[in-house]
């Protein structure tokens, strides 16, 4: 019998890239909200528990209100991919590349944290050298990232491409997130395995969808001897396996001139890259704000739980 479906946001910028994905699939069956009643809460609540999974494409308050309508329903699971329960330690984070065993945590939940777009290149930087033990505890980790604009939602889509807006954001590039507090610091603190918290300074381009997330370290801060050569190696050795995140080879990463934010858009992988020559490595991620970074880590985090 086909899954049922619902996504609770289902017209917003994650929730239709969602339905998109699953449009042609015969093994499940989305239940819909029509537009004009997306926020009408009894018929949210009764097509929450309804489902199979529910997967809740909301801002944070409306997934935690979410959540809240499955109160004593216990059948239902849940993928969040709000910032709401990210690092809640009884949701699982819904990264399954980021450990061995991460996609049978996914597959076993009943609750799943999707992950965000920023933090998935962070993390998936930063974790395996961490884990590893070759970023010290006492290593200041900086992070600077850019982002399409599609990952700010309808509004800020509506504020790059509608001149008419007083709002309108002219600018092709710009930072924000200037009081380094990103809503996202926490889940890279947490699963990036860090004692302290990174400077993370996000910005975003005039492009709808791509993302280049940047951890430049200096080598001879590292534990141990290290080279672009050996942390590669512990990047092809972490990754080996599955083909969702991919380490660029270093004869492929060291014969480019520049590195394109959208080359991955429309596509659901993740490509890291060791760069860097002398005393210095530039460790970067390159994906789709959109597809790793929020619908297709949905839609992979769906399967996984079907697959239990
Ligand atoms: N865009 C991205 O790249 C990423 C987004 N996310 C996360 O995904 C979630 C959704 O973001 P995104 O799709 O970008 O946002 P959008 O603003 O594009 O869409 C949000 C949708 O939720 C609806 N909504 C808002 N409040 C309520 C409510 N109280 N009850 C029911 N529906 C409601 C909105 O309806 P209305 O049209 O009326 O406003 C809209 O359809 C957020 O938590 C975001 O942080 C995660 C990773 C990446
Ligand atoms: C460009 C832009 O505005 N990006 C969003 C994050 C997108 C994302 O990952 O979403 P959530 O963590 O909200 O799920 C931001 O910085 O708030």
């Amino acid at each position: 019998m086909a899954a049922k479906i619902f996504i609770d946001g289902e017209h917003g910028t994650t929730g239709l890239q969602i339905r998109t994905r699953m449009a042609e699939r015969r093994d499940v069956e989305l239940l819909s909200i029509p537009h004009e009643e997306r926020r009408n809460p009894k018929m949210r609540e009764d097509l929450i528990n309804s489902a199979d999974i529910a997967i809740l494409c909301l801002p944070d308050d409306a997934s935690r209100e979410a959540v809240g309508m499955l109160a004593g329903n216990n059948s239902v699971r849940v993928i969040d991919t709000s910032t709401a329960y990210r690092v809640d330690p009884d949701w699982a984070y819904g990264f399954a590349e980021m450990d061995r065993d991460q996609s049978a945590r996914i597959r076993a939940a009943r609750h799943v944290a999707n992950p965000g777009c920023y933090p998935t290149g962070a993390i998936g930087l930063i974790r395996p050298l961490r884990a590893a033990g070759i970023i010290p505890d006492s290593y200041p980790v900086t992070i600077n990232a850019i982002s399409g604009y599609t990952g700010g939602g309808k509004n800020l889509i509506a504020q790059m491409e509608d001149e008419s807006r007083e709002d309108h954001i002219d600018a092709p590039h710009f930072l924000y997130g200037l009081k380094l507090a990103h809503k996202h610091v926490p889940e890279m603190t947490t699963h990036g395995l860090l004692p302290r918290a990174p400077v993370f300074s996000p910005s975003v381009g005039r492009f709808p969808q791509g993302m280049l997330v940047q951890v430049p370290l200096y080598l001879e801060e590292l534990e141990g001897t290290h080279t672009a050569e050996s942390i590669h190696a512990v990047f092809s050795d972490y990754y080996g396996g599955q083909d969702i995140v991919q380490v660029v080879p270093l004869d492929e990463s060291g014969a480019l001139a520049r590195l394109n934010a959208e080359a991955l858009a429309g596509q659901d992988i993740m490509k890291l890259y060791v760069f860097g020559s002398g005393g210095y490595v530039n460790l970067v991620a390159q994906l789709d704000n959109l597809g790793k970074g929020a619908s297709g880590a949905a839609v992979q985090n769906m399967d996984l739980m079907l697959s239990a």
